[in-house]
């Protein structure tokens, strides 16, 4: 079944049409990439799903329900999470309490109730926290939930955008360039973090990303847009062996 289907999709900025009939369907459970050169149309094509922008034509669904002229906050409530390119993190605030207001979304007591401890909210503050250092644990950063989201390593904050995203228990979270800036080691420890995470939490995964190896290893379909066009889809073989997305965007080099 697909979880999202995206039908005909158009952005226009004004004279500049960013995304152009981009028409391409996620099948739940899977983990699904989307790769371009820069200025492809990638992130404008994430920013309609989020509800960030509003697509000047076309159709996004999901579980078979329009989710077009929805605001991000009740996308966010449908099911639909995201990390960023540039990461936005609260930094001043502790690698926990990044991740209690991931929660927030589906806790019935209010985040203020959590952090002042008021008497009510005891119970489901106990359980946000537990949920919360399980998350961490997966993600390798329980020794560090103290420790201020500014102080973290690169690699260690991209991790941490990733757990605040799942704390919301999303259906689908889109992941913007998840290894960007990281060095080989991180991104070999993310990319078998990212193969295990969908099963772990029950999530379909949309990522985009220029780091080949990882989109590759982990997708088991790709979408490729050049120029706000959808220019090929197919599994990584099909993908790599395609002359349009060598031409467009792998190069020669990248064809072994
Ligand atoms: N808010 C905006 N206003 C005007 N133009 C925009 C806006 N957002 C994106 N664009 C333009 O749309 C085009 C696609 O940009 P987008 O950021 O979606 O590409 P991308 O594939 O994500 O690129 P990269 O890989 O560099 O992140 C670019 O020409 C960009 O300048």
């Amino acid at each position: 079944m697909d979880i999202l289907e995206v039908t005909n999709l158009t952005k226009e900025f004004g004279g500049l049409t960013a995304n152009k009939d981009v028409s391409m369907n996620v099948k739940e459970g899977s983990i699904t990439a989307v790769i371009g050169p820069n200025g492809a149309g990638k992130t404008t094509f994430f920013n309609m799903i989020t509800g960030v922008y509003q697509p000047t034509a076309g159709e996004i669904k999901l579980k078979g329900q329009s989710i077009v002229g929805l605001k991000p906050d009740e996308v966010a409530k449908k099911g639909i999470s995201r990390t960023f390119q540039n990461i936005r993190l609260f930094g001043e605030m502790s690698v926990i309490e990044n991740v209690l207001v991931g929660m927030h979304n589906h806790l019935k007591t209010s985040l203020f109730g959590i952090f002042l401890s008021l008497p009510n909210t005891k119970k489901e503050e106990l359980q946000a926290e537990q949920e919360a250092y399980r998350l961490l644990e997966y993600f390798e950063l329980s020794h560090l939930i103290n420790e201020k989201a500014n102080n973290l390593s690169y690699g260690a904050q991209r991790k941490l955008e990733i757990a605040r995203a799942l704390a919301t228990q999303p259906k689908l979270i889109l992941l913007d360039e998840p290894a960007a800036g990281m060095n080989p080691k991180e991104t070999k420890e993310l990319t078998d973090i990212i193969k295990r995470m969908g099963k772990e939490f029950g999530v379909t995964i949309l990522l985009i990303e220029h780091d080949m190896k990882l989109v590759m290893e982990l997708s088991e379909q790709i979408f490729v847009l050049d120029h706000g066009e959808k220019i090929a889809e197919g599994n990584p073989e099909a993908i790599r062996t395609n002359p349009k997305v060598i031409e467009a965007y792998l190069g020669s080099a990248a064809v072994q």
